[in-house]
């Protein structure tokens, strides 16, 4: 790790629990994201970015989700998502955002892992809300953190009942999924009075301090890598958290961030896929083969992390083109983020052409 590095590392940590830090010690927290995106599309090789289409997308896009209205207020609107703005909607999304991870599936639709919930067949992100909301309606308190810690009443039966398939194939990862469970009860219990919601107040009201909290006390949401030497942050599901409370509480309450604008695009695998539709990223010919055979890239390959760190660079450079053309457009990268998952879950559904998007299997996304 070169001394930049160490600084930044002991500066957080002593910042963090200290106040401590160069200068003045109130210095705003970074989560360093978008500048280790930058850094790795600067030395990427294997992805590239076009700006031509981003000039382009960004004019559709813009198009798009001023005629949809599309805001804060979509996120509730989702016929899964919660609706209430109260803790227990708290307390679902940090359960939904610790296990939002990795729902693609080797089988086909058929044969894949499904949720039926209220007589819909749910697969991929909305099978994990479908499989949540069921529990609860079964009485099963599985977004109460206490619960994740209790080995008797949240046996490994219990998990399996809670995410029971429709299908053979159980929910990918089931293990890892009940270690990030395990994991958040305990520390939650830990330093947090078992609270998600003390938890939020640490944050202060940051988004990025509270991203930079998560990502520093719970392994399960430290989502990072070494690229060309340098450690890299994506933090995915850390951010989706905040971003997924700013927009159920409509940016107030457990919802309220004085710098939401810091939080960058997810790095999943459903919004890549979506810009290479758009024209926004490529491939070299080697990858794009590996892709398209439905070949799995290991995670921490050097292919994974430029298509993530691409990816949420060309949410920003799409964002700085959409203020270009209405520099009061209220639009943000999560809005962009989440405008394009649902784009490309729309496009999925009426079966428009596209590049399959890339398999890697972990529980970073
Ligand atoms: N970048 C980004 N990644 C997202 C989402 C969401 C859902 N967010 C909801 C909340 C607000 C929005 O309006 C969405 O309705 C899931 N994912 C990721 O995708 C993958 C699942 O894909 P599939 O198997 O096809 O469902 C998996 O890595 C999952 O973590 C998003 O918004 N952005």
């Amino acid at each position: 790790m070169s001394d930049d590095e160490v600084d930044h590392e002991l500066l957080d940590l002593l910042r963090q629990k200290f106040g401590l830090g160069p200068g003045d010690a109130s210095a705003p927290p970074e989560t360093r994201v978008l500048e280790n995106a930058q850094f790795i599309y600067d030395n990427s090789i294997d992805v590239a970015l076009d700006m031509r289409h981003t000039k382009l997308a960004a004019v559709e896009i813009l198009k798009q989700m001023q005629e949809r209205e599309y805001s804060t207020k979509t996120w509730a609107e989702h016929p899964l998502h919660p609706k209430a703005k109260d803790e227990s909607t708290l307390n679902f999304i940090f359960t939904m955002d610790l296990l939002n991870f990795s729902f693609w599936s080797e089988k086909s639709e058929e044969e894949r892992f499904a949720v039926c919930y209220r007589g819909t067949r749910w697969t991929g992100y909305w099978s994990l809300v479908a499989a949540l909301q069921r529990a609860l309606d079964e009485g099963i308190p599985i977004t109460t953190p206490s619960f994740w810690t209790d080995e008797e009443g949240c046996s490994e039966d219990v998990l399996k009942n809670v995410f029971r398939s429709e299908t053979e194939e159980e929910i990918p990862m089931f293990q890892g999924r009940i270690d990030c469970l395990r994991e958040a009860g305990q520390v939650l219990d830990m330093e947090f009075d078992s609270s998600v919601g003390v938890l939020v107040e640490d944050g202060k009201k940051s988004a990025a301090g509270l991203v930079n909290l998560l990502a520093e006390r719970f392994t399960c949401f430290r989502d990072e890598a070494i690229f060309d030497g340098k450690k890299v942050r994506f933090l995915k599901r850390a951010q989706i958290f905040v971003a997924d409370l700013w927009a159920a509480f409509d940016g107030e309450g457990y919802g309220e961030f004085d710098d939401i604008d810091k939080i960058t695009m997810f790095a999943d695998y459903r919004v890549p896929q979506m810009l290479h539709s758009l024209g926004c990223m490529s491939y070299c010919p080697p990858l794009e083969g590996r892709i398209r055979r439905l070949q799995t890239i290991e995670p921490a390959h050097s292919w994974e992390l430029q298509i993530r760190g691409c990816s949420i660079w060309a949410i920003e450079l799409l964002r700085r083109e959409i203020l270009k053309l209405q520099s009061d457009a209220n639009i943000n990268a999560i809005l962009i983020d989440f405008f394009l998952y649902d784009l490309a879950k729309e496009r999925e559904r009426a079966k428009v052409e596209a590049i399959p998007h890339h398999r890697t299997r972990s529980i970073w996304y």
